[in-house]
């Protein structure tokens, strides 16, 4: 057997990492800046332990752009480098001075942004040049200036820089300065990832506004981009709903009043701090997804958290700051990563902590959100199955009198009126009040109550239910007439006969619109002889199937592509309907053959004003009359006057 170990030369290494180490260029500012941030933080370590006895100055970080000769500097008042730190921490790649001084001086990863050692050669990426210029601030350092073309071959020398700190200038290479050496560029990125460092970071001057000259100069006053306490770092004690507020408009300055928000702080067992904020859903999510900020340390990451949070949590805003969410790894590693599942547990488990403190400390002040929370909520149920469990106990129900229940509540409440022959209890929804409006009507006259579902993803979750409680069925209040929607023993005797029924589904199929994209199926009920000769209702679970392929997708695509169908439910025991069979039964033979009296049947079906008029008054009733069907019924609707 023979054992060994893996040759890795610099020269073959250092391209890939030049190329590969990211995905995205721009994180080269991220990287530089943080380390200007650490050696900062060090520096004040050091100084609150006794270990550096002298003045701290002014530890602001300054980025400096010379747009014509494409340089970049970092300038920091940081710990510095030896030429010894330089040889360790800089030439040798994936060697992390900061692991280093965090294990030395029993700090945890609060701190310190640092840990693989790699972020310095990310200047690589875009730069042909690199400059190190440091001193350390160990008494009687030496300064010294490294310099490297992005060759593995670098130079130490001697520099004659006075002050401890470091400055890293980046020559950008030509291709990359014509998007990096550009003022409002490198503003932008500031802006983006290191809005809320903990050192402040100076780039450019503020401007003011010169009266004489009529246009913005700039001052002698730095311009500070960061603010380095963000809202989520500071103890919620110490902060009003307005700040909170505040923090919300700074981070979307275009959205509308948030409902509530969670603060999160954790440090045990992951360390996590936050602010979710429950943005205001109405009725769609559709654009809603994507906002919260993921940080590490303060230092922005990413604003994709799909994949890192559950899916339904996507919906929220705000801010996630971890230093336990590894910042320079792939998406997918970090989607497997423990931590990132342990704090997206977390985080679950705290929105729901909420939703229910909400709920029991002021269930009107609930109810009134209930509307812009539905969907989130919903969502979370059918999603995840933990929080499905929890949210039991603070997901509402609404009626058409806009009374809020809780299942156990509502279920106590219709048990006695709507549970059917086979003891199902029958929840009734309508996702329209305006266009079902004669179907609400007839159902509150027989004492049901309806439900107002009207949410995007409403079929989901009422068959979610349903999977989960036996004993529910839910039925649209127009999947039905009134009669069958909650099927009981006894029912009223019907006045035609099986022949006579057919006799009509054929004259009524003969004198229905005949439109490609819907099929109407026809059926007889008997019901009470003064309701309605007829009406048109649609079937529950095509119907549910046929919404669902709308926001579902799967299997359910099938449904979506299938015509609409409605059942054209006729009343056998309405007066008009047995006046209209009288008629068709004078007019067409009785001892014709099977297809002359189909045709015959045909024919009198479509020349019979009186079954046409009926037949468009209750299509009329559910919006379905259009078009040349609907012109027809006005003219004959005229006439007839
Ligand atoms: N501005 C600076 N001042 C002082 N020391 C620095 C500075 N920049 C880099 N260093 C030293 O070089 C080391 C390597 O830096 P590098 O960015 O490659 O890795 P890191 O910050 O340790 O980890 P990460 O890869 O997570 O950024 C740092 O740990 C630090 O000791």
């Amino acid at each position: 057997m023979q054992t060994g170990k893996i040759g890795v030369t610099t020269e073959n290494i250092f391209p890939i990492i030049k190329k590969f180490l990211y995905s995205d260029h721009e994180i080269f500012l991220r990287e530089l800046v943080s380390n200007a941030v650490d050696a900062t933080t060090k520096i004040k370590v050091l100084s609150s332990l006794g270990d550096y006895k002298g003045e701290l100055g002014d530890q602001t970080i300054h980025v400096k752009l010379d747009e014509e000769a494409k340089t970049l500097t970092i300038s920091d008042h940081g710990v510095g480098m030896t030429a010894d730190e330089v040889e360790k921490y800089i030439n040798q790649i994936a060697f992390s001075g900061a692991e280093e001084f965090m294990s030395k001086h029993k700090l945890d990863a609060q701190n310190i942004i640092g840990h693989f050692g790699l972020g310095f050669f990310s200047a690589f990426m875009v730069a042909e040049k690199v400059e190190i210029v440091t001193k350390s601030y160990k008494e009687g350092s030496q300064a010294v200036h490294w310099e490297c073309d992005g060759s593995p071959d670098y130079t130490l020398q001697d520099s004659n820089r006075e002050t401890f700190g470091t400055d890293i200038v980046l020559h950008f290479t030509s291709e990359d300065a014509e998007i990096f050496a550009n003022k409002t560029k490198i503003e932008e990125l500031l802006k983006k990832y290191c809005s809320f460092l903990p050192v402040a970071i100076a780039f450019g001057k503020e401007q003011e506004w010169d009266k004489d000259n009529k246009k913005y100069v700039d001052t002698d006053k730095d311009k500070i981009i960061n603010d380095t306490k963000p809202l989520w770092k500071i103890a919620p004690s110490e902060i009003t709903k307005e700040l909170y507020d505040e923090f919300y408009h700074k981070l979307y300055p275009m959205a509308e009043e948030p409902l509530f928000h969670i603060h999160l702080n954790v440090d045990y067992p992951f360390n996590l701090t936050g602010v979710l904020y429950f943005p205001k859903l109405k009725n769609s999510f559709e654009f809603q997804k994507n906002k919260i900020q993921l940080y590490c340390n303060q230092v922005f990451v990413t604003d994709s958290v799909e994949g890192i949070v559950p899916e339904f949590l996507t919906l929220l805003n705000g801010v996630i700051d971890s230093p336990d969410i590894p910042l320079n790894v792939s998406r997918s590693y970090l989607q497997s990563d423990q931590n990132v599942k342990k704090i997206s547990n977390h985080i679950t488990k705290k929105v729901a902590d909420r939703l229910a403190e909400l709920f029991k400390s002021d269930r009107t002040e609930y109810e009134k959100k209930w509307d812009d929370l539905k969907i989130f909520i919903q969502y979370g149920v059918i999603s995840n199955e933990k929080f499905g469990e929890r949210a039991a106990e603070f997901t509402l129900l609404k009626n058409t009198d806009d009374y809020y229940y809780t299942f156990e509540q509502y279920s106590d409440l219709i048990k006695d009126g709507q549970t059917d022959k086979n003891g199902k209890l029958v929840i009734l929804y309508t996702n329209d009040t305006i266009a079902q409006h004669s179907f609400i009507e007839k159902a509150k006259t027989k004492g049901y109550d309806v439900l107002v579902m009207d949410s995007p993803i409403e079929s989901h979750f009422i068959s979610f239910l349903e999977h989960k409680n036996e004993n529910w069925t839910f039925k649209r209040i127009d999947a039905d007439v009134v009669e069958k929607l909650v099927e009981k023993e006894e029912s009223l005797a019907m006045a035609l006969t099986i022949e006579q029924q057919e006799t009509l589904r054929q004259v009524f199929t003969a004198a229905l619109p005949k439109e490609k994209e819907v099929i109407y199926n026809v059926e007889f009920a008997a019901l009470a002889a003064e309701e309605a000769p007829v009406v048109v209702t649609q079937n529950e679970f095509m119907r549910r199937m046929r919404d669902m392929s709308k926001t579902g997708g799967g299997y359910m695509n099938f449904y979506g592509e299938m015509a609409d169908s409605y059942n054209i439910v006729v009343n056998g025991n309405n007066p008009l309907i047995t006046d209209i069979l009288g008629s068709v039964e004078k007019e067409v033979d009785a001892g014709l053959t099977d297809d002359a009296r189909k045709e015959a049947l045909s024919k009198a079906g479509e020349s019979n004003g009186k079954l046409h008029q009926i037949i468009d008054l209750a299509l009329l009733g559910t919006g379905l009359l259009k078009g040349e069907a609907l012109t027809k019924f006005i003219k004959r609707s005229v006439s007839m006057i």
